[in-house]
């Protein structure tokens, strides 16, 4: 079975394009997910949030994968894939439907969203998924699109499900529980930064990398961060870590990935910044400053 090792480091959550007539753009996914790993990605993830997951009909979700499931496999790099509801049994089906791609190394599920179990619900709903899974699982801690919060100690005790090698922590800022648990980690359970503007601080608190929507933009420098702080070379960390967080902030001023495909789409990389209803594209404005900051990351 695959363990943490492979989650460690920058993983990009890579958007779906879109061309003018609204299908899929497969060509730019392909050119896209090879530019993160050329500048320094350590793996990519399929059907993120970024990814627009929920807008996509069941035959794009598989061609997705397909297509970044084959870079990860002539590259050789981690390939992590978004599954699961908010139910215990589609959930079981949708990991079990995996098996369909032998590059995935790890499965990226939610904590049930919008019916709001216990913290003990949601220890048994993962229990029966690491039962029934193939792929190891990293936890989607994400209160603030769940409606669950989780405290440390349940997360500790998630970890210790063989199957559960990590999670992608997204809870709107270093809080206590945060530090409650990465002061005492298990063996072999990963913490990967959900949310952009928090990265710096969760590798400095011994974080294990992150799964980041803003690496599709200077993913070297993301990069550099992760291995500034591994190396101790704190002032470097500091300061990337610093100009990073600010560009992450503009990515973000409006809901995700609007801004982001808007500088994709500047930069020439994807055909449109199209995103799907119900979300809406970027605002000029928003475009405009995230494309600014950008520009200043060359002399970090
Ligand atoms: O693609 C993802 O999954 C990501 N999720 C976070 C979110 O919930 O917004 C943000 C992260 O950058 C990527």
């Amino acid at each position: 079975m695959e363990n943490s090792s492979t989650l460690t480091g920058i993983h990009v959550p890579l958007v779906t394009p879109f061309t003018a007539d609204g299908s899929v753009a497969y060509q730019a996914l392909e050119a896209l997910a090879h530019q993160v790993l050329d500048e320094g990605a350590d793996g990519l993830v399929a059907l993120g949030t970024t990814g627009e997951p929920a807008t996509l009909d069941e035959a794009e979700r598989r061609a997705v994968i397909d297509v970044i499931a084959r870079v990860c496999g002539e590259r050789a790099v981690p390939l992590s894939i978004g599954a699961g509801t908010n139910d215990t049994r589609t959930s079981a089906a949708a990991l079990h439907a995996l098996k369909r791609w032998p590059e995935a190394t790890a499965a990226l599920v939610s904590v049930p969203y919008f019916t709001r179990p216990s913290e003990e619900g949601v220890l048994a709903h993962f229990e029966a998924l690491a039962a029934e899974s193939h792929l190891p699982l990293v936890v989607y801690n994400v209160p603030y699109r769940s409606g669950q919060s989780l405290s440390a100690h349940t997360l500790r005790r998630l970890a210790v499900l063989p199957q559960v090698v990590g999670v992608k922590h997204a809870v709107g800022a270093i809080d206590a529980e945060t530090i409650d648990l990465l002061a005492d980690l298990p063996d072999g359970f990963a913490v990967l930064a959900g949310d952009d503007i928090y990265l710096s601080g969760l590798l400095a608190l011994g974080g294990a990398g992150g799964i980041l929507a803003s690496a599709h933009c200077a993913t070297a420098r993301y990069a550099e961060l992760a291995t500034a702080w591994q190396d101790g070379d704190l002032a470097r960390a500091r300061r990337l870590g610093g100009a990073l967080s600010t560009m992450a902030r503009v990515l973000f001023a409006e809901p995700s990935p609007g801004v982001l495909k808007g500088v994709l789409h500047a930069q020439g990389r994807i055909p449109t910044p199209a995103v799907r209803l119900p979300m809406l594209p970027a605002s000029p404005q928003a475009v405009e400053a995230a494309m600014l900051v950008l520009g200043t990351l060359a002399d970090q």
